[in-house]
């Protein structure tokens, strides 16, 4: 049987995914696994493209258009958008091969009277493509005004330009080195011998930029557990609890343990770290990153961190709490994020939130140190915790890492940093140290 072309394919993902937009990381890996080669970058390049930029693809489209994005058939609505992407944004697919195979797609989906109307619109947008005006920062940078008027307010216009800027860019991918097997300097050997091309260097000791296509994770090194994808300011939340060899540590929020398996790195596997996640499915990833990247003291649990657990009350040295949250930091890797989320999100993600600062502080040892931390950028869920933890007896604790100066000014009260993404070019996070 003749393969479908790729653009058929990604129109019908696009589809499919408008109807469940719950549907993308899992299901997306899944469909982009089944491609290969040009297919597989070209599909991923255009569906997490078609998507991040959806609200200004909108926009445009229904400048030139008498039928409104909303009431286009879902397969028509698909085509346009991912047809005006690719008009906008990549330079190296011919105007003329983006419209045509468009059209074709309609023919081809027994769509052929609205061929001309495709046809036509997408030449139109083609001819006027730089002369388009936007009307607010929102449609200019395709993240829902909501978010916008958010930041406007914490941050100002200016600082919320370099966000959102710094949002719309790829994500960059950032490797931690796995001190338990390797050193940066002999990985760097490694990768070069794979044909993994090394760029720059990261603020964080271990980490360092590579440049690569999609499948890295099928190579020899990352089999052998020797790196592992983490962002830079994640990794640095694992500096800021600064685990020692031979602590006892609770990870509240451990799936899939990027930050578990860091903070095992950094005690050269001797102590304890217990993992939890609420989710039975995700204590399997804990385990299996854990056994891919050789360490042997982190305890995976099943364990809601809402409820208590009798058995750990003032048992841990150091606690972190990386909190679900709702991940405006993270737009960059995650381009659905941003319509999926609202303020009646965020009311019921902060109190989860609070909920699982309660337990955690129960579980410290007198003394003990609490590393707060979450990808997001909105006050209830970074600075109104802060209060928060004061407010449960906490003291907040100096951040016993060296910061790039640029990162410096952000730190407040000594005690917790707001990472805005446009600085150190890294997800947007916020990490807060307290002691009890
Ligand atoms: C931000 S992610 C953690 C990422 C992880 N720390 C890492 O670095 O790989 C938040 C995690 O909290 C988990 N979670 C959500 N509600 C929870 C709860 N009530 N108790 C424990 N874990 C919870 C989610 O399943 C998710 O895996």
């Amino acid at each position: 049987m003749k393969a479908k072309p790729i653009r058929e394919v990604i129109a019908q993902i696009l589809t499919d995914l408008e109807k469940d937009e719950t549907y993308l990381q899992l299901a997306l890996k899944k469909e982009l696994d089944q491609l290969e080669g040009k297919d597989k970058s070209f599909a991923n390049e255009v569906i997490y493209g078609t998507i991040k930029w959806r609200l200004r693809l909108d926009y445009i489209i229904n400048q030139f258009s008498k039928t409104p994005v909303k009431k286009m058939k879902p397969l028509v609505r698909s085509i346009m958008r991912m047809s005006v992407y690719q008009l906008l944004f990549l330079d190296k697919v011919p105007a003329s091969a983006v419209i045509n195979e468009a059209v074709k797609i309609m023919h081809k989906r027994k769509m052929s009277n609205l061929a001309g109307f495709i046809n036509g619109t997408l030449r139109n947008i083609e001819r006027q493509k730089d002369t388009i005006t936007y009307p607010s920062l929102s449609v200019y940078y395709s993240i829902p005004e909501w978010i916008i008027d958010r930041w406007v307010e914490a941050y100002g216009e200016e600082k919320t330009k370099l966000i959102c800027e710094s949002l719309s860019q790829r994500a960059k991918i950032c490797i931690r080195t796995n001190t338990l097997k390797i050193t940066k300097e002999a990985l760097k050997g490694e990768l070069e011998k794979e044909g993994i091309e090394i760029l720059e260097e990261g603020f964080v000791p271990e980490s360092f930029y590579i440049k690569t296509g999609l499948g890295i994770h099928h190579s020899p090194s990352y089999k052998a557990g020797l790196w592992t994808v983490q962002d830079e300011s994640a990794m640095l939340v694992g500096h800021v609890l600064a685990p020692l060899k031979g602590e006892r540590i609770l990870d509240m929020c451990s799936a899939p343990g990027g930050k578990t398996t860091h903070l095992a790195a950094l005690m050269e596997n001797e102590g304890e770290v217990v993992g939890c996640d609420v989710h039975e499915h995700k204590i399997e990833l804990i385990e299996k990153n854990a056994t891919r990247l050789g360490t042997t003291i982190i305890k995976g649990t099943l364990q809601n961190g809402l409820v208590e657990c009798k058995e750990w009350v003032g048992q841990f040295d150091k606690v972190l709490l990386d909190a679900p949250c709702s991940g405006l930091g993270i737009m960059k890797r995650k381009p659905d994020i941003r319509y999926t989320k609202d303020d009646t999100a965020i009311k019921e993600i902060n109190e989860i939130q609070k909920g699982l600062m309660d337990q955690a502080v129960k579980y410290l040892k007198e003394d003990g140190i609490l590393v707060y931390s979450t990808c997001t950028l909105t006050r209830e869920e970074n600075q109104d915790m802060v209060i928060y933890a004061k407010e449960l007896g906490l003291k907040t604790d100096s951040i016993p890492f060296n910061l790039p100066e640029c990162l410096k000014s952000e730190v407040h009260d000594n005690a917790y940093i707001e990472i805005l993404p446009y600085l150190e070019e890294t997800d947007g996070f916020f990490i807060a140290r307290f002691r009890k």
